[in-house]
């Protein structure tokens, strides 16, 4: 039933959901002088970034980091130092992170910049009007920022047991005891090994067949031997098929389908996320839906309902903060300035925060390998570069995928693997050849010389030829 409402009042341009894909695009709206409302439901603004995603989880893995390196002091020359873990104290850092970063999303701050900033939940009366709380905003053109919500499974016992989700995993405060992660994504491979390296004992529950599937399989392989040797036990192919109460400290029994069971006195959900449209009525604004649950939308991020458009989680087809900032960007150029721009995602990089960091941009070489047959990819090692061996980080390697001279792709596992993507992201993007990467100059020692080195692979085979020598040996006896 509609509540009793004051007289519509009319906007350039409503934006529903004040997170990372919201926030962009009202602030720039605003700042470009349209009359623009921003309705958030949560009574804050940010969105699951800052609050439970990105930005807790990063602080938390930097703890848990600070843990590791303590306990690897004598790889350095220093007194091993076990650390002593106090979950509140990490929480209470996690949270002063957050809260720092919460000034950039003050309210005040986009009402400064003509954003009407309404808290309320939002839903469609008809295209054009929207509810919220007691106000009827009527907007020309309307975004849908609504984000996503953790995904749970339905298995048996599950819900009677209890679990936490990214919801929950940020207020930790308890002592550290056993953790079952179920689900081998970003979300499970970042929190299982937080929570390892802070002195939990940590099983990670991956029904696929390896961690992180979408990455390369090399990838994923590193990743593994990396988790196992701070001491998550990781299981793949674990399918849970129920939970049931287990035996004094380890609560919950969580029978596989192949039989076998794991133990642990805290569950932890990290299996997708579903797209927030419950509540919002979108049928009343003729928006669809496509067979994922998402807002489907074409590539100006226009829905079925031409004057509505969707940015973030709640559309996709990822689920990353700068892909929802990216769409936004689109958004303004169509529905602000009126240009037909379009989505590209050619060269959308994403980044699993683990250690080593798993970064990829463009295509996997099995996916290159799929799509065109005639491809080609060269792989450079940590292992054998002077300032990983200087740092003591030498685990991982980046891959570089070529096609027809092109680099098409690029895989980096190692440390701070996602602050060398952005070469590799120009590279795809502009479909760069190899000799755009060799030929300029990396500073020495950089670990960002990696890419340098697998281009540098690609050269190899090409130039150590008989060929090349003998031409090489004719230049040098003719010319003087
Ligand atoms: C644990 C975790 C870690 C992550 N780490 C990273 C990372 O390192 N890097 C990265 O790029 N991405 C990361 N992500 C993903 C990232 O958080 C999301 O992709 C991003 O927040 C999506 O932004 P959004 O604007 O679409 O939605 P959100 O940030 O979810 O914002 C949606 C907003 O809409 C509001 N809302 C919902 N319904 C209504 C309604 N009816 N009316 C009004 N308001 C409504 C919600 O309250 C919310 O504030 C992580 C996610 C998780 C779970
Ligand atoms: N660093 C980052 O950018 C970052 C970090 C965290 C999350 N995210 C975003 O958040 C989204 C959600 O991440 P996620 O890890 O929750 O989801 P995900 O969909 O990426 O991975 C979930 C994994 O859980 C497994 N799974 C599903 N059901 C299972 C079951 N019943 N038992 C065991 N395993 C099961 C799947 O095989 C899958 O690999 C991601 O798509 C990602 O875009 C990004």
């Amino acid at each position: 039933m509609t509540a009793p409402h004051s007289p519509e009042e009319r906007f350039d341009l409503v934006v529903i959901g004040g997170g990372s894909g919201g926030l962009s695009v009202a602030s720039v709206a605003g700042r470009l002088g349209l009359r623009v409302a921003l309705v958030e439901a949560s009574g804050e603004l940010g969105g699951e970034c800052l609050h439970t995603g990105c930005v807790p989880s990063k602080a938390l893995l930097r703890s848990a980091r600070v843990a590791s390196l303590m306990r690897r002091g004598p790889d350095f020359g220093l007194l091993a130092q076990a650390p002593e873990i106090d979950m509140g104290a990490v929480r209470r850092r996690v949270g002063a992170v957050v809260e720092r970063l919460q000034a950039h999303d003050d309210p005040e701050r986009f009402r400064a910049y003509g954003v009407e900033v309404i808290f309320a939940a939002a839903r469609f009366l008809d295209p054009h009007r929207v509810e919220a709380g007691d106000r009827v905003l009527h907007g020309r053109r309307i975004v849908l920022a609504t984000g996503s919500a953790p995904a749970v499974p339905n298995i048996p016992g599950l819900e009677a047991a209890g679990y936490w989700t990214n919801e929950d995993l940020f207020s930790v405060a308890e002592a550290p005891g056993s953790l079952a992660v179920i689900g081998g994504g970003p979300v499970g491979v970042e929190m299982a090994q937080a929570f390892r390296r802070l002195g939990w004992a940590v099983t990670l529950l991956q029904a696929g067949a390896r961690l992180l599937p979408a990455e390369d399989s090399e990838a994923s392989a590193v990743l593994r031997a990396a988790l196992e040797a701070d001491g998550v036990a990781v299981r793949t192919g674990a399918r849970v098929r129920e939970v049931v109460p287990g035996h004094a400290g380890e609560r919950h029994a969580l029978r596989l389908a192949d039989g076998t069971e794991a133990r642990a006195a805290r569950l932890l959900v990290a299996t997708g996320r579903q797209p927030t449209t419950a509540g919002l009525d979108l049928e009343a604004a003729g928006v669809r839906l496509d067979d994922h649950g998402a807002v489907a939308v074409d590539r100006r991020q226009r829905t079925s309902a031409r004057h509505i458009f969707a940015v973030g989680d709640v559309c996709g087809p990822y689920q990353y903060s700068h892909l929802a900032n990216y769409q936004a960007g689109v958004v303004i150029q169509n529905a602000v300035f009126r240009l037909p721009a379009r989505a590209d995602l050619t060269a959308l990089p994403r980044v699993t925060y683990s250690d080593p960091e798993v970064a990829h941009v463009g295509l996997t070489a099995a996916e290159a390998e799929r799509q065109f047959g005639d491809v080609e990819a060269h792989r450079a090692d940590f292992a054998d570069l002077d300032r990983a061996l200087a740092e003591g980080e030498e685990t991982g390697f980046a891959k570089l995928v070529f096609r027809r001279g092109r680099i098409i792709g690029a895989t980096v596992v190692g440390p701070h693997a996602g602050e060398l993507l952005p070469q590799l992201t120009q590279a795809v993007r502009g479909r760069l050849k190899p000799k755009d990467i060799a030929s300029a100059v990396h500073a020495y020692p950089t670990l960002a010389e990696i890419a340098k080195r697998a281009v540098e692979k690609y050269y190899g085979e090409r130039l150590f030829q008989p060929g090349v020598k003998r031409l090489v040996g004719w230049i040098n006896r003719l010319v003087p």
